[in-house]
């Protein structure tokens, strides 16, 4: 296993600009910067870090646990980034809560969908371990988010995520041959996030709310699409918080 580079006395980290101690073992990553901001409200109280680039940071507690929220933005590249350094700063457990496009025609869009492993569709993961190597969550953190969604009765899927670099090109080939292995939902982040877990020994998970569905033979406006989305966000930023605390209960940042 490869283990993080080491910090220098007092370093502040040149992406996310954070220093030890500016990080819990807890995290949760979003891409979008502005879903940060949502996800911080529910807690019981967070303090602002810092904001550069695409990141912004928070730190605070839910129900007790420590958590740092820090957004990764869109892609390999940038989300490699940002999970480095909150690694080097002391994260022992991720959890991506995201956006992402259903793969299967029966996924309605703003439909919770738990990526149980990922399809690496992309190029950042693959400068970490080669491609046969498979992207997989962690089992524990998976169980506390899918034992989150029975526990509350919210309809959600699990399975295999698309982890793919180029959003605006669609290989309908793949496309056809993914679903029809039962891929879930195609994003840009959790395949990455599942390589640096395995290289450098952290749990890590993933929950994204459908945005849209690439099947579906009547597709809503992008306004309808975002009112969806957003129902099921508020499903994907319950089960993190509520997952972690389950996680934390557990020990699971004790490695
Ligand atoms: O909403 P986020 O978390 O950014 O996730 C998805 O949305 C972006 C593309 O629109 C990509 O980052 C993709 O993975
Ligand atoms: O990669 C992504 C992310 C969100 N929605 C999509 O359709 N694709």
């Amino acid at each position: 296993m490869g283990k993080a580079r080491e910090l220098k006395g007092n370093e502040i980290l040149k992406h996310i600009r954070c220093k030890m101690g500016d990080v819990a073992p807890y995290v949760i990553t979003p891409g979008d910067p502005a879903r940060v901001k949502r996800i911080v409200e529910h807690m019981d109280s967070a303090e602002f870090i810092a904001e550069n680039r695409e990141y912004t940071v928070y730190t605070g507690t839910y129900k007790g646990t420590p958590i740092t929220v820090c957004s990764h933005g869109i892609g390999g590249p940038a989300c490699s980034i940002a999970f480095e350094e909150l690694i080097m700063l002391g994260a022992k457990v991720f959890i991506r809560v995201g956006s992402a496009g259903g793969r299967q025609k029966d996924i309605p869009i703003g439909t919770p969908v738990v990526i149980t492993a990922s399809f690496r569709g992309e190029g950042t993961s693959k400068v970490y371990l080669p491609a046969e190597f498979p992207a997989v969550a962690d089992l524990d953190v998976t169980n506390a988010m899918i034992a989150v969604l029975k526990e509350s009765g919210t309809p959600y899927r699990a399975g295999v995520g698309y982890c793919r670099d180029a959003y605006y090109v669609q290989d309908q080939n793949l496309n056809a041959l993914l679903t029809e292995a039962g891929v879930m939902a195609a994003e840009q982040e959790a395949a990455i996030l599942y390589i640096i877990g395995s290289k450098r020994g952290v749990k890590t998970g993933a929950v994204v709310s459908t945005d849209s569905n690439i099947w579906l033979e009547n597709q809503p406006t992008i306004e309808e699409k975002e009112i969806l989305y957003r129902q099921g966000e508020s499903h994907t930023i319950r089960t993190a918080l509520e997952a972690m605390y389950k996680l934390y209960q557990q020990g699971a940042h004790e490695f």
